[in-house]
C-alpha cells in the first residue's frame, strides 16, 4: 500500500554521489576476492560441467598398442611383393586375434592371423590386407589366404601412441569438461576427476510489489521474474543456487537477510533496490555497511545500478530489479566471480566480432550492452539488436544470443559496421 506519510520529506542529495567504474575495473574489483573454491573428486559421470582443478596428462600412450583399423588379416608386407592377378601369394592362417585378445604367437614370414578391428596387431606383422582384398582356400583342414596385390607396410594399423605420448598434456587445469573431455578421460582411467567445489549462491529478490510465480496478478504488483532468472544463471555458470525468496523493501529485514547469507553462502546476489528511490534499501543497506564497498555504479547501460561489496571476504552482489539490468550484471559480474571461484580459466563471455545486421540509432555516454540475436549468413556472423531493450523489458531477454557492446559517445552505428559482441552460453539462436 501506498504511505501517503512519505509526501512530506525533504529529499538529500547524499544517496545521489556515486562515482561510476568502467566495466572493467567494476570486473578486476570484484574478481580479486573470487578465488578458487576447494577441491573435490567427483566420479567421472558427474564432472560435466565442472572445471578441472588440475591438468590432466596421459599416464600411458594411447593407443595403448597398434591397432588394426580393419577387420582382415595381419600379414609381412614383404611375404606380398610378388602378388599380382596372376600370381596370387598365399599365405597359411596360422592365429585368429578378436577384439580384446592378444596373438598366441609371432607372425614368421610365410603365415598371416586373421585380425579383426581394434584388435592389437601381432608381433612380426607390419601391415593389415583387408578382407575384401583376399581370397581363401582350405587345404588339410588349414585357411590359406590368397592376395593379388603387393601390400606397403604399415596399412590399416593405428600406431601406439598415435593420439598420445606418455606424460603428454591432454586438458589444462581450468577446463570446463563437456562429452568430448569426458572420453578422453575415460580412455586414460580417470575414474575420479579433480574439480573445484561449486560456490553455494544465495540469490533473493527485494520489492514489495513482487509476487509468486503461482500468485494471480493483482493491481500494482508483478510477478518475480528475476529471482527464477537468476536461479537458472547461476546454474548455467555452475554454482548451487540457494534461493532465498523475496523480502519487501524493509532494511531491517533486508539487513538480517544480507547478514545470514553472507555468513551461509560463497557469494549472495540480491535484485532490486539499488537506485535512489524512496524504498531502494539496498543501496541504502551497503552504504551503511562496516564491509568495503566496491562499487555502486559503472558505466554501463543496463546496470548502471550495479553495486557491489565484500564483507568478511564474501562478495554480495546487489544487481538492478529491472529484468534486463539484471540479466546483463550477471553476465557481466556474478558469472566472472562464479566462474574464477571453479578455477575457471575462461571466467568472462567470450568476445566476437560481428556485422551489424541493422542501423542502431541510440546513442549513450556509458558503454551499452544490447541484447542481440546473432545469425551466420553466407559465412558472416551478423548480430541483430532486439528491437525493445530497455533495461525494464523482460520478454526479449529470451530472444537473445549475445550482447552487443556499444561503445560510449560511439555515435549513430550503422548496418555494416562491425561490433563488438559478447557470446551468451548456449546455441546460436539464428
Ligand atoms: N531518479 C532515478 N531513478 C532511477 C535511476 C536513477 O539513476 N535515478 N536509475 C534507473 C535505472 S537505470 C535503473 S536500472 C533502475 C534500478 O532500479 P532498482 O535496482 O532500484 O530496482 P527496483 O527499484 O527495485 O525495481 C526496478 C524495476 O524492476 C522491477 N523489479 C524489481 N525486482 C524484480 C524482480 N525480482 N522480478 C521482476 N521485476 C522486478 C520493479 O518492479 C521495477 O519496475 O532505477 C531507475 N530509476
Ligand atoms: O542502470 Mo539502468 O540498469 O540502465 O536501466
Ligand atoms: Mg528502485
Amino acid at each position: 500500500m501506498a504511505n501517503p506519510e512519505n509526501h512530506n520529506k525533504e529529499y538529500t542529495n547524499d544517496k545521489f554521489q556515486r562515482s561510476a567504474l568502467q566495466v572493467r575495473e567494476a570486473q578486476a574489483r570484484l574478481t580479486a576476492y573470487a578465488a578458487p573454491l576447494s577441491l573435490e573428486e567427483v566420479p567421472l559421470n558427474q564432472s560435466y560441467g565442472r572445471f578441472l582443478a588440475r591438468s590432466v596428462h596421459a599416464p600411458h600412450p594411447f593407443p595403448a598398442f597398434d591397432r588394426s583399423s580393419m577387420d582382415g588379416f595381419a600379414v609381412i608386407a614383404a611375404d606380398t611383393v610378388s602378388a599380382g592377378d596372376n600370381s596370387v601369394v598365399w599365405l597359411k592362417v596360422v592365429d585368429v586375434i578378436p577384439c580384446g585378445a592378444v596373438a598366441s604367437r609371432e607372425i614368421t614370414t610365410g603365415t598371416v592371423a586373421r585380425i579383426m578391428t581394434g584388435a592389437q596387431v601381432p608381433g612380426g606383422a607390419d601391415t593389415v590386407v583387408m578382407l575384401e582384398a583376399t581370397e581363401s582356400r582350405m587345404e588339410d583342414g588349414v585357411t590359406y589366404v590368397g592376395i593379388r596385390k603387393p601390400q606397403a607396410a604399415g596399412l590399416h594399423i593405428t600406431p601406439r601412441g598415435l593420439e598420445l605420448g606418455t606424460g603428454e598434456l591432454v586438458l589444462p587445469e581450468g577446463t570446463i569438461i563437456g562429452a568430448g573431455d569426458i572420453a578422453a578421460l575415460a580412455a586414460l582411467g580417470a575414474a575420479n576427476v579433480p574439480v573445484r567445489r561449486r560456490p553455494k549462491v544465495g540469490i533473493f529478490a527485494t520489492g514489495t510489489e513482487l509476487l509468486e510465480v503461482d500468485e494471480p496478478l493483482v493491481p500494482g504488483k508483478i510477478r518475480n521474474s528475476n529471482s527464477p532468472m537468476l536461479e537458472a544463471l547461476v546454474r548455467e555458470a555452475g554454482g548451487e543456487p540457494i534461493m532465498l525468496g523475496a523480502i519487501v523493501d524493509d532494511l531491517e529485514l533486508a539487513r538480517s537477510k544480507v547478514q545470514m547469507a553472507l555468513e551461509s553462502y560463497d557469494l549472495v546476489i540480491t535484485t532490486g533496490g539499488v537506485s535512489v528511490g524512496d524504498y531502494d534499501i539496498m543501496g541504502d543497506l551497503i552504504r551503511e555497511q562496516s564491509g568495503e564497498m566496491l562499487f555502486n555504479k559503472v558505466t554501463m547501460r543496463p546496470g548502471s545500478v550495479t553495486t557491489a561489496a565484500v564483507r568478511g571476504g564474501t562478495i554480495l552482489l546487489a544487481l538492478s530489479g529491472n529484468p534486463g539490468a539484471c540479466f546483463v550484471g550477471f553476465q557481466l559480474f556474478a558469472r566472472p566471480v562464479i566462474g574464477l571461484m571453479q578455477g575457471a580459466a575462461q571466467p568472462f563471455l567470450p568476445e566476437w566480432t560481428a556485422v551489424l545486421g541493422v542501423d542502431y540509432k541510440r546513442v549513450n555516454s556509458f558503454t551499452r550492452y544490447v541484447r542481440a540475436r546473432l545469425e551466420i549468413r553466407e559465412g558472416v556472423l551478423y548480430a541483430f539488436p532486439a528491437a525493445v531493450d530497455e533495461s525494464s523489458v523482460t520478454v526479449t531477454i529470451k530472444d537473445s544470443d549475445c550482447l552487443i557492446v556499444i561503445p560510449p559517445d560511439s555515435g549513430q552505428m550503422t548496418s555494416g559496421d562491425k561490433v563488438t559482441v559478447l557470446k551468451l552460453p548456449g546455441e546460436i539462436r539464428g
